[in-house]
């Protein structure tokens, strides 16, 4: 129906209870909405998508690709050049870019603020149209430049850039529209819509957002920045330095797919530097944060701090860290527990916000359990993530190194804690630390408390009458909650840890693994201090990045004032 402005003539001359005028707000008619994953290819020797991903990481390691501040359209070369690494060999340089000084973070502000009023009037069909383009792209022409970037930059193996910057992806952009459909067929009542008509309608939030992505997922970063894109925002997207590339390319595939400049601005910075200007903007109406809780929460105080400066109570949306567990009953399927916590724990080295890094496991499978992780972890193969033979390769840079074998030293000098297996690392060449397997006498010990972020799992063994006591200790010993699995053949024990282990975790597995969450089959997030779980590939993300607006459209006259019981 297109937008009317009907004026009735007669109405006009005065006659009560005649419609007046048309309506003149427009639903928009969205098409029939279906949606399914992209398919994980698989890179058999010999397969087309092999082939294609060596020519373009042979392309992508041969050049130190030059990457601007992009705002409005233009671009801008701001300040000290900065570079990513290969984290398996940092010696060579995949990409130089700027930080953007404050000036620039500003300029960037005021251009998706402008942007914002024009973008929100674009018709959601329009929309929706250039998202599709998008994914069309990531799935087809751009798959293997996506991957090349992630593998190199982030250094990923093949298949964890695969279900990452192409599969995760790719879905981020499909669901959104999905659930954006799926959300927009609801109209609220209308008891008599010739008299009065209700309806309701998305605007994106006058101001702009602030997306703030962490390294360790490319498909977080295109969710993060361009999901509030989708709903009507306009969005300053600070990408973090060690996954640039893969985040870039993101950028330009958006671009290519038809998204107008200045709607997301693509603004590189050092992290202070930009949460100060993002925060004591009068603009800000929202932050999609991932990344650690001592970021998240610095930003939160400053939030707090600045709040009568602010046109919005700004949308904090924050995707934080966790301790994630494996918790083992006695007649658990060994195999399986073994299997499931070498993925969990040690692919992409532990630096997934879902690894698993604790593990509880009674007396009486001890040895099994034991064995079974050890002789696995012997055989897995640390190196060059382009080796399509190689298990996991390098962390992320010599912070994360640094950090992860801090723990490690720690632990090798505290006689509650032996390192079964590992513990060894060298970062000469490459960020490289080994799997590392630790066991614990102490269940608060930090090895099972604190969010270590790296190849590090550490068990602890319980008695096997004290599987209640230990079920309990999950969700009070740490101040995290993102995920957690369960193994059990027993299922009234399941049925118990169900409701004991309901607040430990925002994604709870049951006789799987802690990681691989799937958009569209396990929204993700957790609670207390993992992050406001607003659910990232689930129906409701969208939601969290419209001001609705509801409208009331009355067509007759008002022609009196007193109700009809005062004449009684
Ligand atoms: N829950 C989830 O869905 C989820 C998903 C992925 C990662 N994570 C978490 O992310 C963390 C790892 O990512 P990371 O190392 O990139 O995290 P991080 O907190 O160090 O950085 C995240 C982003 O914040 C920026 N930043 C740093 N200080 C800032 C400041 N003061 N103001 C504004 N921005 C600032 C960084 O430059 C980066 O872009 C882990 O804790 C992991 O568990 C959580
Ligand atoms: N989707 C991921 C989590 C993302 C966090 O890093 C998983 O479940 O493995």
């Amino acid at each position: 129906m297109s937008a009317m402005l009907t004026v009735c003539s007669r109405a006009l001359r005065g006659r009560s209870l005649e419609r007046c005028i048309s309506s003149v707000v427009e639903i928009p008619k969205l098409q029939n909405n279906n949606v399914e994953n992209e398919p994980v290819l698989a890179y058999r020797a010999g397969s087309r998508e092999r082939a294609e991903l060596a020519d373009e990481l042979k392309r992508t390691a041969a050049v130190t690709e030059e990457i601007p501040i992009v705002i409005g359209g233009q671009t801008i070369k701001d300040g000290e050049p900065q570079y990513q690494v290969m984290p398996h060999d940092h010696s060579r340089k995949i990409a130089k870019f700027y930080y953007a000084s404050e000036k620039t973070i500003q300029k960037a502000i005021e251009a998706s603020v402008e942007a914002q009023v024009r973008w929100d009037r674009t018709p959601l069909n329009e929309r929706i149209r250039i998202w599709q383009n998008a994914a069309e792209l990531m799935a087809g022409a751009h798959r293997q430049k996506l991957n090349a970037a992630t593998m190199l930059g982030q250094s990923k193996t093949v298949v964890q850039a695969e279900i990452d910057s192409a599969a995760e992806l790719i879905d981020f952009f499909r669901f959104n529209v999905f659930f954006l459909k799926e959300n927009a067929k609801y109209q609220p009542i209308s008891e008599n819509p010739t008299v009065t008509r209700n309806s309701l309608r998305f605007r994106g939030i006058d101001g702009f957002i602030a997306a703030i992505s962490p390294f360790n997922f490319t498909a977080i970063g295109g969710n993060l920045a361009y999901t509030p894109a989708l709903m009507g925002n306009g969005v300053v997207w600070k990408p973090s330095d060690t996954a640039l590339l893969s985040n870039w390319r993101i950028f330009n595939i958006m671009r290519e797919a038809g998204l107008p400049d200045g709607i997301v601005n693509f603004v590189p910075a050092d992290g202070p530097t930009f949460g100060r200007v993002i925060t004591t903007s009068p603009f800000l109406a929202g932050i999609n944060f991932t990344g650690s809780v001592p970021t998240f929460n610095w930003l939160w105080n400053e939030v707090g701090k600045n709040l009568n400066l602010y046109r919005n109570y700004p949308r904090l949306i924050g995707e934080c860290g966790g301790k994630n567990y494996h918790f083992v009953h006695p007649s658990a399927d060994v195999a399986t527990v073994v299997n499931a916590s070498i993925r969990s724990a040690f692919e992409y080295c532990g630096q997934k916000c879902s690894a698993c890094s604790r593990i509880y496991i009674p007396k009486s499978l001890y040895e099994p359990i034991k064995e079974g992780l050890l002789a696995e972890r012997a055989k897995l193969k640390i190196g060059d993530p382009t080796d399509f033979s190689v298990f996991t390769a390098a962390v992320i840079d010599d912070k994360a190194f640094a950090r992860i074998t801090g723990y490690i030293n720690g632990a090798k000098k505290n006689p509650k804690n032996k390192i079964l297996g590992g513990g060894e690392f060298d970062g000469s060449k490459g960020y490289f630390v080994q799997p590392t397997i630790i066991e614990t006498s102490d269940p608060h010990d930090k090895l099972m408390t604190e969010e270590i972020f790296g190849p590090v799992l550490t068990m602890y063994v319980y008695d096997d009458h004290d599987v209640m006591k230990t079920l309990a200790l999950v969700g009070s010993s740490t101040k995290f909650a993102l995920t957690g699995a369960v193994f059990s053949k027993d299922v009234n024990f399941l049925q118990i840890a169900l409701e004991e282990l309901k607040m430990t975790a925002g994604n709870f597995y049951i006789n799987d693994k802690s990681t691989g969450s799937v958009v569209g089959q396990q929204p993700f997030g957790g609670g207390r201090m993992s992050g406001t779980n607003d659910k990232a590939g689930g129906p409701n993300y969208v939601m969290r990045w419209t001001s609705p607006q509801s409208i009331k459209e009355t067509f007759v006259p008002l022609r009196e004032i007193d109700y009809p019981y005062m004449r009684d």
